[in-house]
């Protein structure tokens, strides 16, 4: 409904950003990227037939990584060759419509009535077998493959009108592009709008706004589900971009927090935080749906990144598991009792995927299932996940923890094996054993080979011990690339079925230590395996609590984050769907005009604050005539201390409200970044302030609270409202219709809002509206009404309207001259007549 919604009318987006954006992809080229005499070696990934002598082909082998993947037996041996040929070749692009955008059913169709024949005919005359098609797995024909990888797609002319379709979608938010395997586990976590859901490792946020998608499908016009998401990222930088990925989602029921997952707070309200209020309604954070795409070493995605061929090596994989299993740890400690959580990766490694998956269904005893969902999504290819595979450090291959020196036990760790038992397990477990045998062997304790018999015995049992995992990681799913076409990504879907027990591994661990080793493998380096013991060595709220010590101490993250930084990560590369607003350079620069604000305890954050002000809230009511039905009260935010000088007011959704004073309950543990939806902004301009209302409405909440206004709102007819958009400010005298014309002239000075009117609406209608409802923030000033849309979602607004325009037939638009807006792209910034004396 309305402009926003990702349905374009959204407001705000400046050529600021637009600059950051360009030099943003500037700096990520695409590292497929070729001189422009190369296309024809598209795909070989390597020469470029001797037409440029400096261009140095990528190399697309690495022997280890062949060595490594063919022990491992992830494709058969037969499969090899066409696995590693169509790793070789550039990635094909997909992308996802909005499903909860108003054009989502217009875009559809467009792909589908439009670009689907016309692309064909191009690729058949290029020899192509197809050029874009649904992905069949995903719902409603709403994913699509096409046969093009990206750089086709901007270097060939036949494809230019495609490509500028979704450059201009994908700005607006009616479509995401998106690899397609990471589509897949947002569809496996089985979201409701009602629930609330935890993306520990969110930026950039393609998954984020898939899910925010499934929690907004079904709501109604002027409503909100009752679900939220938190995204959270380590990475304030990629926090940035998972904040401008979501923004075209328009959506109240978000918050962005900056934190290490591993270390989530759980925000437990308990007797300790004074000042707690009775009426809370939640008393700590527990979620319906964990997502946990963790950090990986990426090589699921070497189609689109082949650089990552050159950097490949086992120990990257080796070097991530702890933090990996810590991160689900994290998840499953605050997923609710019954909840679910998915557990993936864009790498194809076993010892970041099976093995992780195993060690955590290990530390979590009976109290957390791997969902058997080979009948869930039956048209998705995938293969079953690995119940043995070798672990390989430095060269060396290892089929179990005894082959480990006892210089390598701390890079290296048990749980990176099948067996997931360390040498010290096996020690322990036998041990009893020992015990029993020596009493039926008389007690004689020493061998004829001269080993301890403990020592002995540990060799004996881990070598019946199978190097075959003994939890069913057959229900793993693992996306292999010349399967579908796609990149490869590694699924697990995880139900908690009770609390998880309180490990009392670390003792034991000690206890086997002090017995069997002068020095024990992790003296003096303090490894992440630590880390892990004392995360998980409690139960759900102890581990709560650990994470809340934690964050109150180190406001910093920690020592991970340089490990973590230099990984490729499953989206980094997707730079068309990318825009930072880097916050960080923006706070440098600022830092001279303003105070370092503070959130809290959390330092350099714009702090959160509820919005309180009666007089500013009361004339916002009053000018714009919103129902009384609409709750304002405490939904609504600001990021500014200073009361008096609140530029942008936010609303949150009511899920939102409860987190966030559940929040200032706990003092403020949740270092948020980015929260609810840009509802209010102040007019800056001399004109502007001398309106009745200081407070514009901003296309992204119109959508929200159209259906309540009263006042400052009309109908204009298909053929003034395309004016509009076409012209951008229209004298009152210019309108065709006249009465529409003296209507406008009539309302009070400032913002209001144009709606289209349809059908038999008259132009006094009142509206509670529907979500193909179209509506733009306008101001009405001496002489003229001005659009404040950006050019960019006017153009979008526009061939929208005239594709429906063409399909309903309306008479009243014949005559009407085709409009050309693409000039005016250039600019996003909407402006207001500078006669007008309103801001630009
Ligand atoms: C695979 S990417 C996530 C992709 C994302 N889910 C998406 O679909 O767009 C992994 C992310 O984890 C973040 N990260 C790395 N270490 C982390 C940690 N300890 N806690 C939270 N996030 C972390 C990285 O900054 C990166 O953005």
């Amino acid at each position: 409904m309305g402009g926003g919604g990702g349905g374009g009318g959204r407001g705000g987006k400046g050529g600021r950003a637009r600059t950051q954006r360009k030099h943003f992809r500037q700096s990520r080229e695409n590292v497929w990227k070729r001189p422009k005499s190369d296309l024809s070696s598209e795909n070989n990934g390597g020469s470029n037939d001797g037409k440029n002598p400096s261009w140095t082909p990528f190399a697309t082998q690495n022997d280890a990584f062949d060595e490594y993947y063919k022990e491992q037996g992830i494709v058969s041996s037969q499969e090899w060759d066409s696995f590693m040929a169509v790793l070789r070749t550039p990635l094909p692009a997909a992308f996802r419509i909005n499903s909860s955008s108003q054009f989502s059913t217009d875009i559809r169709l467009q792909l589908e009535n439009d670009f689907m024949k016309s692309l064909h005919a191009e690729v058949i005359e290029g020899g192509e077998v197809e050029a874009i098609r649904p992905l069949p797995w995903y719902p409603e024909n709403l994913a699509w493959h096409s046969n093009f990888s990206r750089m086709q797609l901007r270097k060939n002319q036949a494809l230019e009108r495609f490509h500028e379709f979704l450059k201009l979608e994908n700005e607006i938010g009616n479509i995401t592009r998106q690899e397609a395997v990471s589509m897949v586990p947002p569809l496996f976590l089985d979201v409701h709008s009602d629930h609330f859901v935890l993306d520990m490792c969110a930026a950039p946020g393609s998954k984020t706004f898939q899910l925010l998608e499934i929690i907004h499908r079904s709501t109604e016009p002027g409503s909100l589900p009752d679900g939220m998401i938190v995204a959270n990222d380590l990475d304030v930088q990629r926090c940035n971009l998972l904040i401008h990925q979501t923004k075209r989602m328009c959506t109240a029921n978000l918050i962005v927090t900056n934190h290490e997952a591993q270390h989530f707070p759980g925000c437990r309200l308990n007797k300790l935080h004074s000042g707690m209020e009775l009426d809370q309604h939640i008393s700590q954070l527990q979620f319906d749906r964990v997502l946990c795409d963790v950090p990986c070493s990426g090589d699921g995605t070497l189609r689109k990144a082949p650089d990552l061929w050159r950097k490949w090596n086992a120990g990257t994989g080796n070097g991530l598991h702890s933090l990996q299993v810590q991160i689900a740890m994290r998840g499953l400690s605050l997923l609710k009792v019954g909840g679910r959580m998915v557990y993936s990766t864009c790498s194809m490694n076993p010892v970041e995927n099976e093995a992780v998956v195993a060690e955590i269904l290990r530390r979590c005893g009976g109290s957390v299932e791997l969902v058997d969902v080979s009948n869930e999504i039956l048209q998705l290819v995938r293969r079953p996940g690995l119940k043995k595979w070798k672990v390989q450090d430095k060269a060396i291959w290892l089929s179990s923890y005894k082959d480990v020196d006892k210089f390598h036990r701390s890079t290296v760790l048990p749980s990176m094996f099948p067996s997931g038992r360390s040498f010290l397990d096996l020690v322990d477990d036998k041990h009893d054993i020992d015990v029993q045998n020596n009493v039926s062997n008389g007690g004689n304790g020493n061998s004829e080979d001269g080993l301890q018999a403990t020592e002995k015995s540990v060799i004996e049992y881990d070598g019946l011990d199978g190097k075959v995992s003994e939890f069913p990681l057959e229900h793993c799913m693992r996306i292999v690339p010349h399967d579908e076409n796609s990149g490869a990504f590694f699924i697990a879907v995880l139900q908690k079925l009770s609390s998880l027990p309180a490990i009392q591994e670390k003792p034991k661990r000690l206890r086997g230590i002090n017995k069997h080793l002068s020095k024990p493998p992790s003296q003096g380096n303090k490894d992440e395996n630590d880390v892990a013991a004392s995360t998980v060595d409690c139960t759900d709220e102890e581990v709560s609590e650990a994470a809340v010590a934690n964050d109150i101490n180190n406001n910093e993250p920690n020592g991970v984050v340089s490990e973590v930084n230099p990984l490729v990560t499953c989206e980094e590369q997707d730079e068309e769907a990318k825009v930072p607003c880097n916050a960080e350079a923006e706070l440098k620069t600022t830092a001279g005009k303003r105070k370092l604000q503070m959130q809290g305890k959390w330092r350099g954050v714009d702090p959160v604050v509820f919005f309180k002000d009666e007089v500013v809230i009361n004339s916002i009511k009053a000018f714009y005539g919103i129902d009384e039905s609409f709750p304002f009260n405490d939904h609504l935010v600001t990021r500014s201390s200073d009361a008096n000088h609140v530029k942008r007011i936010y609303y949150v959704s009511k899920s939102v409200k409860d987190v966030l004073e559940l929040n200032f309950s706990v003092g403020q543990q949740l270092k948020i970044t980015s929260i609810g939806l840009k509802m209010f902004e102040r007019q800056t301009s001399r004109e502007g302030s001398s309106t009745p209302c200081s407070f514009r409405i901003s296309s992204e909440g119109l959508p929200l609270i159209l259906p309540y206004i009263t006042k400052q709102i009309l109908y204009a007819s298909p053929i003034d409202f395309k004016h509009l958009l076409q012209d951008k400010s229209v004298r009152f005298a210019d309108f065709v219709d006249a009465e529409f014309g003296q209507k406008a002239a009539n309302l009070l000075p400032g913002c209001c809002v144009i709606v289209l009117a349809k059908g038999s609406k008259t132009l006094s209608d009142p509206s509670k509206g529907n979500e193909s409802t179209i509506a733009i923030g306008c101001w009405k000033g001496r002489a003229s009404l001005c659009v404040m849309v950006t050019a960019i979602d006017c153009q979008e607004l526009l061939e929208r309207l005239l594709t429906r325009m063409e399909t309903e037939k309306s008479p009243s638009l014949e005559d009407i001259p085709s409009i050309a807006v693409a000039d005016k792209v250039q600019n996003s910034n909407y402006k207001i007549d500078v006669a007008e004396g309103t801001e630009s």
